[in-house]
């Protein structure tokens, strides 16, 4: 049985919350109680009542990032191959909250790698995203931690991220630009040296970044 309760950590660094923790949650519920009070609802009203509960495993659940480790992730899953080309995984969907507002943002990553004698399981790669993108993020940070812990866990070659995202902070509230779509992108190693490597990664995932 892998699979513990309350967000402990599992073999592969992966932690589910399948029960969230009874103290956090309470503790976070009765904010939540505080907050519905602040906005002027009544959170005694029927369809309220169990809404500061439900919030808080919600916060959980979308924050379980805090509690995994990207590097015991690779680590679980780190295989020797020689093999010395691009490894792309695009496509990736995230799901993240800026920490300015706890609005989501929402897009995918890609992201690539140049093994230099050790490959990680494919999976592993998304996992990574999820890890950095289940917290409270910039973009900016968000595509860095997973460039950098990709490096430190498999010394490749060369890493590059990409990351394409819509900010609801910018869609639904603030400046209401419904299609603004935000780009980051992070490079190691050969991405950074190697021109025809870059061109090569960004032809690959259909950006229009060059
Ligand atoms: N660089 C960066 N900025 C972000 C990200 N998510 C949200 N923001 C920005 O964080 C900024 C916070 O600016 P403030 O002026 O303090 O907040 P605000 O008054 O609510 O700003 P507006 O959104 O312009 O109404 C805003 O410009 C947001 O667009 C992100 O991932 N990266
Ligand atoms: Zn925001």
């Amino acid at each position: 049985m892998r699979i513990k309760a309350n967000g402990t950590q599992m073999e592969d660094g992966y932690t589910r919350i399948d029960q969230f923790n009874d103290k956090a949650t309470a503790k976070l519920a009765k904010h939540y109680k505080g907050v519905l009070e602040g906005l002027g609802e009544d959170p005694e009203r029927e369809g309220l009542q169990d809404t500061p509960k439900r919030v808080a495993q919600s916060m959980q659940f979308l924050t379980q990032g805090y509690h995994q480790s990207a590097e015991e992730i690779l680590n679980s899953a780190k295989f020797k191959e020689d093999y010395r080309h691009m490894v792309l995984v695009k496509n990736i969907d995230l799901f993240s909250m800026c920490e300015h507002h706890m609005i989501p943002f929402i897009g995918k990553a890609h992201v690539a790698y140049i093994p230099n004698g050790y490959i990680t399981g494919l999976s592993k790669i998304a996992r990574v995203v999820e890890v950095y993108a289940r917290r409270l993020q910039v973009q900016e940070r968000m595509t860095n931690q997973i460039r950098d812990s990709i490096q430190n866990a498999l010394d490749p070659l060369g890493v590059a991220v990409v990351i394409e995202a819509q900010h609801l902070c910018m869609q639904m509230r603030g400046i209401q630009k419904q299609n603004s779509v935000t780009t980051t992108s992070a490079f190691t190693g050969a991405f950074l040296e190697k021109e025809a490597t870059r061109e090569e990664f960004i032809h690959l995932i259909g950006s229009k970044l060059s």
